[in-house]
């Protein structure tokens, strides 16, 4: 908060997102920093790159649908050789379609339907069995096909059902999705100045490249089953120069302020020296991680003053 002469001027923070207007991510952005500033951004690498040169404070990107799986490019982003960025929070968005036309198009009119190439995955059989004729092309975004539509490059764009309002097409269909339950996971970026608190219910992630050694994936595995951590999400992507080589994504349920989560990443980092930390945050599902013993705060101070005794020369 900012105090100016009589008036208090409180600023909200700009947050970037993976654009254009019209977006699902424009709408998890919503979600996640309401009051925000927001600032379309044409691809994600951009949305992500706006936080790290200082230009936004938060960032909205995809990162994982249900039917598609992991959203590379905000994957390679994240771990980029670039200033890092950490989450501060998740959002799950179910995700049904609008189909968006030239105005008066009717659907055996329809000879291309543009869109995010994970849109046009989850609506193919929508297509086959509407307009199976129409070229499938890729667009930078679903919003970004509604722009192409209104510039006479597609006839079609699938699209979230907000983009109706952004764009003057017509709406040729609506709730459409070949996959009734589909989800996509969209995280938000800043600075990795600020950690969220422990909330009780929370995810950490990182990502890990790993020596080729036998056993290296398992034994990192076990860091985690054998602290009582419950991993949600593994993924694995190229290093891109080095062919053959990986790095790791790894989610997990707790803090990294909670010692059994601390006492693991301490571990991972004496396996390997490249570990990114991509932040502590709430989990979307919100439901509270269950820790027993012997893997609890609690237990932790006891082995920790009991060790401390010892080093002191007493046998408690
Ligand atoms: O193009 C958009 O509207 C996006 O926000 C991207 C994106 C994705 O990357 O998966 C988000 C949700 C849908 O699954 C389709 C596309």
């Amino acid at each position: 908060m900012q105090r100016l002469g009589l008036r208090t001027v409180v600023r909200v923070p700009t947050t970037a997102y993976f654009g254009p207007k019209g977006t699902f991510t424009e709408q998890a952005a919503r979600a996640l920093a309401p009051g925000a500033d927001f600032l379309p951004m044409p691809t994600i690498p951009e949305a992500v790159g706006a936080v790290r040169s200082g230009l936004a404070e938060l960032a909205c990107v995809p990162i994982e649908n249900s039917v598609e799986g992991a959203v590379s490019a905000a994957m390679d982003t994240l771990a980029a050789d670039a200033p890092p960025v950490v989450a501060l929070a998740e959002y799950l968005l179910p995700i049904r379609f609008s189909i968006l036309v030239r105005p008066g198009l009717k659907a055996a009119d329809v000879r291309s339907i543009a869109s995010h190439p994970h849109a046009l995955a989850q609506v193919e059989r929508w297509i086959q069995d509407t307009m199976p004729d129409a070229a499938r092309r890729p667009a930078s975004s679903t919003a970004g096909a509604a722009v192409g539509v209104q510039s006479g490059e597609f006839d079609a764009a699938v699209t979230a059902p907000v983009a109706a309002s952004h764009y003057s097409l017509d709406v040729l269909a609506t709730d459409v999705a070949d996959e009734r339950d589909a989800i996509t996971r969209f995280l938000l970026l800043a600075r990795p100045e600020r950690l969220p608190e422990a909330t009780g219910a929370d995810r950490t992630s990182v990502i890990v490249v790993l020596s080729h050694q036998p056993g290296e994936l398992a034994a990192v595995l076990n860091e985690f089953a054998s602290r009582g951590i419950n991993l949600t999400r593994i993924e694995s992507r190229p290093l891109r120069n080095r062919f053959g080589e990986y790095r790791f994504y790894l989610d997990f349920d707790g803090h990294i302020s909670e010692p059994r989560v601390a006492d693991a990443l301490g571990a991972l980092r004496r396996r390997s020296q490249r570990v990114l930390f991509l932040g502590s945050y709430p989990k979307a599902e919100g439901n509270a991680t269950e820790v027993t013993a012997p893997h609890r705060a609690a237990d932790y101070e006891l082995s920790g003053t009991w060790v401390a005794a010892l080093l002191r020369g007493e046998q408690p």
